[in-house]
């Protein structure tokens, strides 16, 4: 068994940054996610795993505004500052508001270079317009100079500045995965969501995947995991929601879910014990 290696306690009696209560989505007869609460608190990674069609996808898309949820609330609470409602709004409004989001499938653009890919995601902050960008005036160029410097030194951090002027479609896999989480710091996330972040990664790339995120975390961002390699989940997480049939099932601490009736039977036939 691999013990958590979070080096921080969970913080459980601060204010959750991400509040979620009752989230209700329904698909026509099926109902998707059933009054589903969940909490982030500041500086935490939290998991949510659960068995294929438990609902985990269907929460992102509610919680990015791909999807209008059908009830509940979406509270997002920034260090500091007043508590917003995310219900309905459009996914660029939500990115905006601090949270951004990798995918399962890998999105970037392949035909660009690693540092343009990057850029691109940071255009959610900049502040020229388009009479700035046709005239590059001072203060246009001087944006663009922060954008790149920015750029490079997240590339940097994800240990990918030798491939910066590489395209993205030339990236081994691992480093595709990588540059899809350096384009989501890019926006200057309050909360970062990780859509299986490990999915189709060696057992090499997904230890480095676990020691970034675990950095991004020390940093002081806080980060929502969805993810079915168990051994990444059990290492990396201080608290943990399982999900099965829309519904929330069981949460707690690594060493509580581990060992929870409800979660064994849930994942019969995968091996939770082992991991
Ligand atoms: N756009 C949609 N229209 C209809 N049904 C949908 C839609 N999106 C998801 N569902 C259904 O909602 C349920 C939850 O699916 P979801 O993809 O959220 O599960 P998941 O936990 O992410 O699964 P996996 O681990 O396989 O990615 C499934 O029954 C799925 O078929």
């Amino acid at each position: 068994m691999t013990a958590s290696k979070s080096t921080k306690p969970t913080m459980t009696t601060s204010q959750p940054i991400l509040e979620v209560t009752g989230l209700t989505m329904d698909f026509g007869g099926i109902r998707a996610l059933d009054s589903l609460d969940l909490q982030v608190r500041e500086g935490e990674i939290v998991a949510l795993i659960g068995p294929n069609g438990a609902g985990k996808t269907t929460f992102f898309n509610c919680l990015t505004g791909i999807y209008k949820p059908t009830g509940g609330d979406l509270l997002l609470t920034p260090p500091g500052q007043k508590t917003r409602r995310l219900n309905g709004l459009k996914p660029n409004k939500v990115t905006q508001q601090g949270l951004a989001r990798t995918f399962q499938n890998i999105r970037l653009f392949p035909n660009m270079t690693v540092l343009e890919n990057v850029m691109i995601a940071r255009h959610c902050r900049t502040r020229a317009k388009v009479l700035g960008a046709i005239f590059r005036d001072r203060r246009t160029r001087e944006e663009e100079r922060q954008i790149v410097e920015l750029s490079y030194s997240i590339l940097e951090k994800m240990g990918l500045e030798s491939w910066v002027n590489e395209f993205a479609k030339n990236l081994p896999y691992g480093a595709q995965r990588r540059l899809e989480i350096a384009r989501a710091l890019a926006t200057e996330p309050i909360l970062l969501l990780l859509d299986e972040p490990a999915a189709g990664m060696n057992p090499q790339e997904t230890k480095e995947l676990d020691d970034l995120i675990s950095e991004i975390r020390d940093d002081g961002l806080s980060i929502l995991l969805i993810e079915h390699d168990m051994k990444l989940v059990m290492s990396l997480s201080d608290h943990i929601f399982v999900m099965d049939y829309g519904k929330k099932i069981a949460e707690g601490n690594p060493e509580e879910i581990r060992t929870n009736p409800d979660v064994i039977k849930a994942y019969l036939g995968e091996d939770v014990t082992d991991a």
